[in-house]
């Protein structure tokens, strides 16, 4: 089973002219078929974070580990999604998707169905010949995720990926991506700054509070499996079990610190 490790990391950025710790001392599973969140103020260093653990940052203490090796850069096995979503908008959505496999030096063949059958799942089997251009911003946040996919990667590390679409595809995209994630198997770190997706969304939601960013609170949820096991999303949401579980994040993110 893979497992991807955050023990006891800190992070201290060189250019910071105090050279103050963005991140102190958190230690951080993730497993394959988990999915946790991260949530908590500006600054709290979620993405700071994230980037350690995809490799574009090493820890200035502690260790980053994947499947008990040192993380030294990113890596086939983990696939990042940005809130920006980094495709090529000249370029047909078909070959936004496929451009990790061409890399991983997949025949044109291989690369066609796979890329087919991605764009089928979230949606798009008809926007295949279009260009990145021609779609709407739901739309290329679903290209992005696709193309993430499709290496099979083991974790999936989505920095804020619906942050600029509205509510309505928003709550759509929170059942595709359910369903991506559960048939892939994958491990999923998801920042958000919304709680209720948060909450919705994860098996687990981790809550950083800032200067240093530490980990001050985790909530463990099961609303995004049992919407996968054929659950009204509205009312899971509605239920007293939602709702407090959305107080104590809300608390755990805005508590003050003793004078
Ligand atoms: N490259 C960098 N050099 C120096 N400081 C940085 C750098 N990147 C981030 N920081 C600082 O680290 C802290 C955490 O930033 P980070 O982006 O990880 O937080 P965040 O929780 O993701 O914030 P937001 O919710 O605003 O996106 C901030 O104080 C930020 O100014």
């Amino acid at each position: 089973m893979s497992l991807l490790s955050l023990q006891n990391v800190s992070l201290v950025y060189d250019e910071a002219p105090d050279r103050a710790p963005v991140l102190h001392r958190i230690s951080l599973d993730l497993a394959r078929g988990e999915f946790i969140s991260i949530i908590g103020r500006s600054g709290s260093g979620k993405t700071s974070l994230l980037n350690l653990a995809a490799g574009f940052l090493r820890p200035s203490g502690g260790r980053a580990l994947i499947d008990g090796r040192e993380i030294t850069g990113p890596g086939r096995e983990r696939a990042v999604v940005f809130q920006d979503d980094a495709l090529y908008p000249w370029k047909r959505v078909e070959d936004n998707v496929a451009l990790p496999l061409k890399l991983a030096g997949q025949t044109r063949a291989a690369r066609r169905t796979r890329a087919r059958a991605l764009l089928e799942a979230v949606g798009l089997g008809s926007e295949a010949e279009k260009r990145i251009w021609q779609l709407s911003g739901g739309q290329r946040q679903r290209v992005g995720i696709a193309r993430a996919l499709a290496a099979d990667p083991e974790f999936l590390l989505m920095d804020e990926p619906l942050g600029a679409l509205d509510a309505m595809t928003r709550d759509h995209m929170h059942g595709l991506l359910l369903q991506l994630w559960q048939a892939s198997h994958a491990g999923a770190m998801l920042i958000t700054h919304s709680i209720e997706e948060a909450l919705f969304l994860s098996t687990r939601v981790v809550v950083l509070a800032p200067n240093p960013g530490r980990i001050v609170y985790v909530e463990e949820a099961d609303f995004g499996r049992r919407f996968l096991a054929g659950e009204d999303a509205r009312q899971l949401k509605s239920e007293p079990g939602f709702i407090a579980a959305r107080e104590r994040l809300n608390d755990a993110i805005y508590f003050k610190e003793a004078a």
